[in-house]
């Protein structure tokens, strides 16, 4: 479980983030849904603990993110904004080499590589250099490297971007696996639909604010809208930055 309590950065004369909390709950899906430039990225980096807040709090599964950043980075499996993959290692290589940065003993990080090879449908790639991989298959790259120490929180950082509708549907199919083991899955879009199909609970983040933390249907009922869509224009205030 995630929990953010007022989290506050500015970076000179903006204001990225302006007091935002939320829950992000074991076994559900939590979408971070928000126009370019909302503060998502922002808010995510503070959570995995690469950026200090000015002011709040993050905790996870109940540790103090300022106080124990170890014990919170092994609770957490980031696939952050930058991707960066070593492109000299294979696929598998990628995913072993972080797991012998988590101290993992290599029996454990054989059985979860080949696992999360096939959760990720990428026996295809494993064995090939990740040098000019195309976007879909470093996106699977990333986030099997970073599930590899068996991470009760999940982070993604916009995990669609730049995938094709065949390869958005693994991820989506995914995504709900994570969830039915009972993780902790907080991801960031500013896709609609995709928040809508996925969500069970969506944070509406604008102008580093939270405008609205509900379920899909709640989230209808309180704006009165018949679609999500016009739920999240209204809520924002304009449908500029919103991808339907
Ligand atoms: N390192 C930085 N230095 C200066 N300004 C920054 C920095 N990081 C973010 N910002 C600013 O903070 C605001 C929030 O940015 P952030 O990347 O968190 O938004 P986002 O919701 O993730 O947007 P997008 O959907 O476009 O990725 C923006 O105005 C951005 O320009």
């Amino acid at each position: 479980m995630i929990e953010v309590k007022d989290l506050r950065k500015t970076f000179g004369a903006v204001h990225a983030v302006k007091g935002v909390s939320f829950t992000a709950r074991d076994g559900e899906i939590t979408g971070l849904l928000g126009p370019n430039g909302a503060g998502k990225t922002t808010t995510l980096r503070m959570l995995y603990t690469l950026m200090t807040p000015d002011a709040g709090q993050v905790l996870v599964d109940g540790v103090d993110a300022a106080a124990d950043p170890q014990t919170v980075r092994r609770a957490l499996g980031v696939l952050p904004d930058a991707r960066g993959l070593y492109k000299r290692l294979t696929a598998a290589e990628n995913i072993e080499y972080f797991g012998r940065l988590h101290g993992m003993d290599a029996a454990l990080i054989d059985r979860r590589r080949e696992a999360l090879i096939d959760a990720l449908d990428m026996r295809d790639i494993a064995t090939r250099r990740t040098e000019g991989f195309s976007q879909g298959q470093r996106v699977k790259t990333a986030i099997a490297r970073a599930l590899v120490h068996d991470p009760r929180n999940v982070l993604l950082d916009e995990p669609t971007n730049g995938l094709d509708v065949m390869a958005t549907r693994a991820m989506r199919r995914f995504m709900r696996q994570l969830k039915d083991e009972g993780r902790c899955v907080l991801f960031s879009s500013h896709i609609m639909q995709e928040v809508a199909a996925l969500c069970d609970r969506i944070v509406v983040i604008a102008h580093g604010r939270v405008v609205a933390d509900e379920s899909p249907d709640a989230l209808l009922a309180q704006t009165g809208k018949a679609n999500l869509e016009d739920a999240f224009v209204e809520l924002i205030g304009t449908d500029e930055g919103l991808a339907a």
